[in-house]
């Protein structure tokens, strides 16, 4: 089954192609994004990613879930342009996945020696 990002991904796709063959629908904000291009998506994702710390720095989980929900819409329309598939991006989180202990040991540096 596919999750609710997998099929929004499938979406922002069908409007690159849409976009690519100068079919762009009116009204798209995704295909407003792709024609102002990759600088404009990055300055969104930083946008974005700017306003999630606010909203947690705040304690306000209801802006916060709608922030994320924001950046992540953001990350997906620059993984589009990019030319990256979402299945590219969720290998790399199955692959962390399969490792157990993930956590790195400190090092602890002895200034004195
Ligand atoms: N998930 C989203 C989504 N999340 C956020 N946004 C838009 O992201 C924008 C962020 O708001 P801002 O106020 O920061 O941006 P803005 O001031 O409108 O625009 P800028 O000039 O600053 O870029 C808003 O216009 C939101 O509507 C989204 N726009 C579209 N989608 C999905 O993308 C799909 C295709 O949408 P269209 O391409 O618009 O048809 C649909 O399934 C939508 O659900």
């Amino acid at each position: 089954m596919m999750t609710v990002y997998q099929e929004i991904f499938e979406v922002l796709k069908a409007r690159k192609e849409q976009f690519d063959k100068g079919e762009a629908p009116e009204k798209s904000y995704t295909c407003y994004l792709y024609q102002q291009g990759v600088d404009k998506i990055c300055k969104k994702v930083g946008e974005e990613a700017a306003e999630t710390i606010i909203a947690a720095k705040n304690g306000d989980n209801d802006e916060l879930k709608n922030e994320i929900n924001d950046l992540l819409y953001h990350v997906m329309v620059l993984a589009v342009n990019q030319g990256l598939d979402w299945a590219d991006v969720e290998k790399v989180l199955d692959e962390r996945n399969e490792k157990i202990g993930n956590l790195k040991q400190f090092k602890t540096v002895d200034k004195n020696t």
